[in-house]
């Protein structure tokens, strides 16, 4: 990758597939809830390309992909996959390889740091907790702290406004985050191991990709 420098005040950090592999929790949730309802389970793969943009995304997406349902019975899909993610958030989650070691290097720096997150704060901020991570954010914004999320740049915006910063890098994994944080007129690199929604991340205009989040050390001034 090229030795572009950012010479930014803060980073934003993406949680889902960036920061934390939650994938194992989340396919276990949404096999919890498709048990419940009594419909077939979806595999991991097939999980990985719905999560994202939220947990009602996700949900519709688990009740409405290659079957149907009613608008009703989406609702009450989320308020079951709620419930059971309320149990398993966290228990088989870990901190992907290099995010500790970045964090830390970032943190010595004198870096504020922010997690913006698709993910309702209700698991965000015990997933964040329950992994070891939550000292490291100045700031975390989920997928309820505003009425819309990432694509949306205003989950960025309000992030750098809370930090009293005017430039930011975003590292996340998806097209959502680099849709946003363009639209915000922030660089953005984008983790190669993370969860994309099914487009291959080197198809995604960013400023970058990186296998691990050390890489992004020397790139930030
Ligand atoms: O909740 C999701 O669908 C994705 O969350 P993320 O924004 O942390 O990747
Ligand atoms: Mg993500």
């Amino acid at each position: 990758m090229s030795a572009a420098r950012f010479a930014v005040e803060a980073v934003l950090f993406d949680l889902d597939g960036t920061l934390v592999d939650s994938l194992p929790d989340i396919h276990e949730t949404a096999n919890r809830m498709l048990a419940e309802l009594g419909r077939p389970p979806r595999d991991i793969d097939e999980i990985r390309r719905f999560v994202g943009r939220g947990i009602p995304t996700l949900v519709t997406r688990c009740m409405t992909v290659g079957t149907q349902a009613t608008d009703a019975e989406i609702e009450a899909a989320i308020a079951v996959f709620r419930r059971h993610y309320a149990v398993v958030n966290g228990v088989h989650s870990r901190v992907f390889p290099g995010v500790l070691d970045t964090l830390e290097a970032l943190r010595a720096r004198g870096l504020p740091l922010a997690c913006v997150t698709n993910k309702p704060e209700a698991f965000t901020l015990p997933l964040l907790e329950r992994t070891g991570l939550a000292p490291y954010f100045a700031l975390v914004v989920s997928g309820d702290t505003l009425p819309v999320k990432k694509p949306d740049p205003a989950m960025l915006h309000h992030a750098c406004e809370r930090l009293g910063v005017a430039s930011a890098l975003m590292i996340g994994d998806s097209a959502n985050d680099a849709l946003a944080a363009r639209a915000a007129g922030l660089p953005v690199l984008l983790v190669t191991y993370g969860y994309s929604e099914g487009m291959p991340v080197d198809t995604i205009e960013c400023d970058g990709l990186l296998s691990d989040a050390r890489e992004a050390l020397p790139l930030l001034a």
